[in-house]
């Protein structure tokens, strides 16, 4: 084989368009940041993506693969998700015809790497995929695990021509075409952050074990700028992160990359987000680089209304660089045209191994969030006094405000999580109404059958549970080393949406899509110890 990457190892992102240039570069510096061996390579459509950008990914990716861009031209249930601009997610399709090399981890992004996830290429699984956070019965499409194979690409390219897919963007394509054939990786290789009501404790109960955290949803980090807050700790400390491996390798650069037009992100973001549906051209960014001589202009929402930094960032000398410069300061004139022609230096931390205390918590906690109770005096004595008046009206007792608090250092009384509250002081619950039988107003009446639900008289539930144990003990067949059959049956029994000629295609390719190679041992054994350690892993260090 002349091609020198043939049988290789890879991650693998896409581009689209230079909005999410800064998201790509990130990536890609947070796997070599955390010591990863494996390739680094980007699929790009040219027509979104400009010279300027290219030059930047080759910079720290290994392979700029140019690739067909793949619309949806039913793009109707983009609308579902309030996403358009997602209308040629199906490009990623273009992941399956990569067959110069053996496996793929593929990563959107949108994605910063806490740690390099090498485990995930030798998994015996054709294809693995973490759960979607809004339906954990589908796998979210931002980390996958596959192997490339001209099987699966023609069976799906077909899909996509023929526009099946229920989001209208890649997942809701490739949760048609896998179903229940795919391997369900842990949510530490992809946590999307999210304010749920359970999402912080687990999020601190599993912290130390996060691999991946990726931004879903139009909000992404470097849109919205270093100190914008979302409101909840656990997204701010994931975005911050995300932050610090952007300063630890452009933070110095990105004054002189802004104002040359070669990093214009959120307006090549917003000109490809209000993008016509019909034109992929829009997805170019719209500024050039002229800039010579003129002052930056502004470039981001919030610099017209810039707050002051007060915090410090990685790389900063509180010495010499109180705060961090303005971006129309004489730092950014002075560098303007600098670094037009030149690509970035390459970062001396960048592809060592062992640097990953530093990276990896060491700059990122520097992002701190205080609260200004926390540090003026008089809220936090305020809040103290009314906090005590309620409690000593509550007990009904004066005098005894002190007993069961604490003190730091300064004097401040800080409560701990465990001080929950007496009985005596817990205000009384709200009581449910007793339910009032409605009488004769309520009899004959039925509720309307769901949409698309058959009438319980048309449910077997024995069939159903067969259709269940059918279920588990094919997974218990491919886990034991017989995926072979799992896999080539599963698919064409269960893509329904599937033609006759893509099911045949899929049977013909069965053996090339089945040849993972676990490096270590047999198979069965590789899978075993993975899976102990993704379990472990899962179940956190408790
Ligand atoms: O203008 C764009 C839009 C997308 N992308 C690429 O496509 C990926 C997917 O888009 P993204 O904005 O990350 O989608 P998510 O918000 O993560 O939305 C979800 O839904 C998408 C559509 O199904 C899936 O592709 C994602 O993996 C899934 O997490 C991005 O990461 C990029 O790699 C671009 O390069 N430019
Ligand atoms: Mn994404």
């Amino acid at each position: 084989m002349a091609d020198p990457s043939w049988g290789e190892h890879a991650y693998a992102t896409l581009l689209l368009n230079d909005a999410y240039l800064p998201g790509a570069l990130v990536l890609a510096h947070s796997l070599r940041d955390a010591g990863t061996t494996k390739k680094l390579a980007v699929l790009v459509t040219l027509d979104g993506v400009t010279a300027d950008a290219i030059v930047q990914l080759k910079t720290v990716y290994d392979y700029v693969l140019p690739v067909p861009r793949i619309r949806n031209d039913k793009p109707a249930n983009l609308y579902l998700m309030n996403r358009a601009d997602l209308h040629s997610a199906f490009t990623k399709i273009n992941l399956w015809k990569q067959t110069q090399f053996s496996r793929i981890v593929y990563i959107d992004a949108d994605v910063v790497a806490y740690r390099a996830p090498d485990e995930l290429f030798d998994l015996p699984h054709a294809f693995a995929a973490s759960p979607d956070i809004g339906w954990p019965d589908i796998f979210n499409t931002g980390v996958m695990a596959l192997t490339p194979n001209n099987g699966d690409y023609h069976a799906m390219m077909a899909m996509a021509e023929r526009g099946i897919s229920f989001d209208g963007a890649d997942q809701g394509l490739l949760n048609v075409h896998f179903k229940n054939n795919f391997h369900r990786l842990p949510f530490t290789y992809n946590v999307t952050p999210s304010a749920h009501y359970q999402y912080l404790p687990a999020y601190r109960h599993f912290q130390s074990s996060i691999n991946m955290v990726h931004f879903i949803g139009p909000d992404k980090p470097w849109r919205a700028g270093r100190s914008a807050s979302y409101g909840s700790a656990a997204y701010d400390e994931m975005v911050g992160r995300w932050w610090a491996v952007y300063d630890r390798h452009y933070r110095e650069k990105e004054i002189s990359q802004l104002a040359n037009g070669g990093g214009n992100y959120n307006q090549a973001y917003e000109s490809q987000k209000n993008a016509s549906l019909a034109d992929p051209k829009f997805d170019a960014p719209a500024g050039g680089s002229g800039f010579q001589g003129q002052p930056p202009r502004q470039i981001f929402p919030w610099e017209s209304h810039q707050p002051k930094a007060t915090r410090s960032f990685y790389g900063d000398e509180p010495e010499l660089q109180p705060q961090a410069p303005s971006r129309s300061g004489p730092a950014a004139k002075s560098t303007a045209r600098s670094s037009v022609t030149k690509s970035p230096p390459k970062s001396p931390v960048s592809r060592t191994s062992d640097n990953k205390s530093e990276a990896g918590t060491g700059s990122w906690t520097t992002y701190s969030r205080t609260n200004a109770w926390d540090e003026v005096p008089g809220i936090s004595k305020y809040a103290d006094a009314v906090e005590k008046h309620h409690r000593s009206s509550s007990r009904g007792k004066e005098g005894e405000e002190n007993d069961d608090d604490e003190e730091d250092e300064e004097g401040r009384a800080f409560k701990k999580v465990t001080d929950f509250p007496t009985e005596t002081e817990r205000p009384s619950l709200p009581v449910t109404p007793a339910p009032v039988p409605r009488g004769r107003e309520s009899t004959g009446k039925v509720l309307p059958a769901a949409e698309g639900v058959p009438p319980q008289s048309e449910w077997d539930p024995t069939a159903q549970l067969e259709k269940l144990a059918q279920q588990q003990s094919a997974m218990l067949l491919r886990k034991l080393g017989g995926h072979k059959e799992g896999f080539s049956g599963g698919v064409s029994q269960e893509a329904p949406t599937q033609s006759a000629g893509s099911r045949t295609r899929i049977a013909q390719s069965a053996p090339v899509v089945l040849s993972p190679r676990p490096v270590k041992g047999t198979a069965a054994a590789a899978t075993r110890s993975l899976e102990r350690r993704m379990n472990e892993e899962e179940a956190g260090k408790s």
